[in-house]
């Protein structure tokens, strides 16, 4: 063991694999030696899945790193980055491992790169337990471009459980800086938006039964403003197995954007699928935040990292955010403090320690 590794227990709180890809992103971006024991104890299936173990390998070749332990359900991993790189990265879960996963392990690095960052990730883009891509595009594209930076991302195939197959190529610019974001006005919400899908042997009825049961149900609620949701089937060609699900964002006054979704699954019919993501919505919309309840865990990284003071509005803190300040507070600088307000909501504001850009790839000694 290397005398200045920090040790990582990975069953803290949540006990995700979200614990161990916070601290591999923010050991590549500082140089620090990591181990992390104990993965994903919290969870049935404790260890690697093959999403965070592909995430792990990404984030050692973008940090010019080394990594030991890292196979199929092991519990321990020791991680040494060097310096950040540029370049075309690889990944396959080949499984329906979610590719939004592997994202949020390997773009914060990215950010810190010296020169460009290219993705072509493959697995599971509409998974369960995991943003669905259509998320990240949206609702994480848009928080990050609040911080100052942004993606380029390009939905080539779609893939679901258990096949995974799906194709998600990115193109990512580092930043010098990410400036600190004040998310404190919730706005009133002006639009809804969305898509049921299907894909496969799923008929296309399904998708269209289940937008016009959101679409109704949203107008119930918020009769006066734009309602636009659509049911299709994806193209074959784009599509790997069978999969159907629905995606809503609204946005707010302020700029706002939330995001809801649903999948289908055996047991459930297209009414149960519908209230699902219908019932997330508007929830998030009642809780008075800016963001919603996913969002609220991955943006603790950007605010630990921005050049300031960031301040987020939101509704009650997740364990999965609980864990994520932890994770933040552990491995930099970044102090965060969580005010209760009277009306339920609670106000998450860091210090951020203003991480700057690798220039370039330093000499090798
Ligand atoms: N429906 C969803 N929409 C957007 N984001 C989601 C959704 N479901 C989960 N997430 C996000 O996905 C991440 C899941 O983290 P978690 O630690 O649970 O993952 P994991 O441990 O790798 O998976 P597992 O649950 O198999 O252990 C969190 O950032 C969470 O906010």
């Amino acid at each position: 063991m290397s005398e200045n590794e920090v040790i990582i227990d990975g069953s803290v709180l949540e006990g995700g694999g979200q614990i161990l890809r916070m601290a591999v992103s923010l050991s590549a971006i500082h140089q620090i030696p990591i181990r992390v024991k104990n993965i994903r104890a919290g969870r049935d299936k404790p260890g690697l899945r093959a999403q965070h173990l592909k995430g792990l390998e990404v984030a050692r070749d973008l940090s010019g790193g080394k990594l030991w332990g890292c196979a199929l359900q092991s519990t321990e991993v020791v991680f040494h980055p060097r310096h950040l790189l540029g370049g075309e990265f690889f990944a396959d879960t080949e499984t329906a491992g979610s590719v939004s996963l592997l994202i949020q392990v390997i773009l914060p690095c990215a950010l810190f790169s010296p020169s460009e960052v290219q993705l072509t990730l493959r697995g599971g883009t509409n998974a369960d337990m995991a943003p669905q891509i259509d998320y990240t595009v949206t609702v994480f594209k848009s928080i990050l471009e609040k911080f100052g930076a942004t993606f380029e991302g390009c939905i080539e195939k779609r893939g679901y459980f258990p096949r995974g197959g799906g194709i998600v190529r990115m193109k990512i610019q580092p930043v010098p800086q990410l400036r600190p974001v004040s998310l404190l006005d919730p706005g009133r919400v002006t639009r809804v938006w969305g898509r049921a899908f299907v894909a496969g042997n799923i008929h296309v009825q399904d998708a269209q039964k289940m937008a016009e049961l959101c679409h109704h149900q949203i107008k119930s609620a918020y009769g006066d403003i734009k309602i636009e949701i659509i049911g299709y089937k994806e193209n074959p060609q784009q599509a790997v197995g069978n999969g159907s699900g629905i995606n809503l964002f609204a946005e707010t006054s302020t700029g706002n954007i939330f995001g809801a979704s649903s999948l289908g699954k055996r047991n459930l019919n297209v009414q149960e699928v519908s209230a699902q993501a219908v019932t997330e919505l508007l929830n998030t919309i009642r809780s008075g935040g800016c963001v919603d309840n996913h969002i609220q865990d991955q943006i603790i990284i950007l605010m630990a990292l921005a050049d300031g003071k960031s301040a987020v509005k939101c509704g009650p803190l997740t364990l999965h955010t609980k864990t994520a300040i932890y994770i933040a507070e552990l491995l930099t600088k970044a102090r965060f403090h969580v005010e209760e307000c009277p009306d339920g909501t609670n106000i998450i504001s860091c210090d951020g320690i203003g991480m700057k850009a690798v220039s370039s790839t330093p000499m090798d000694c």
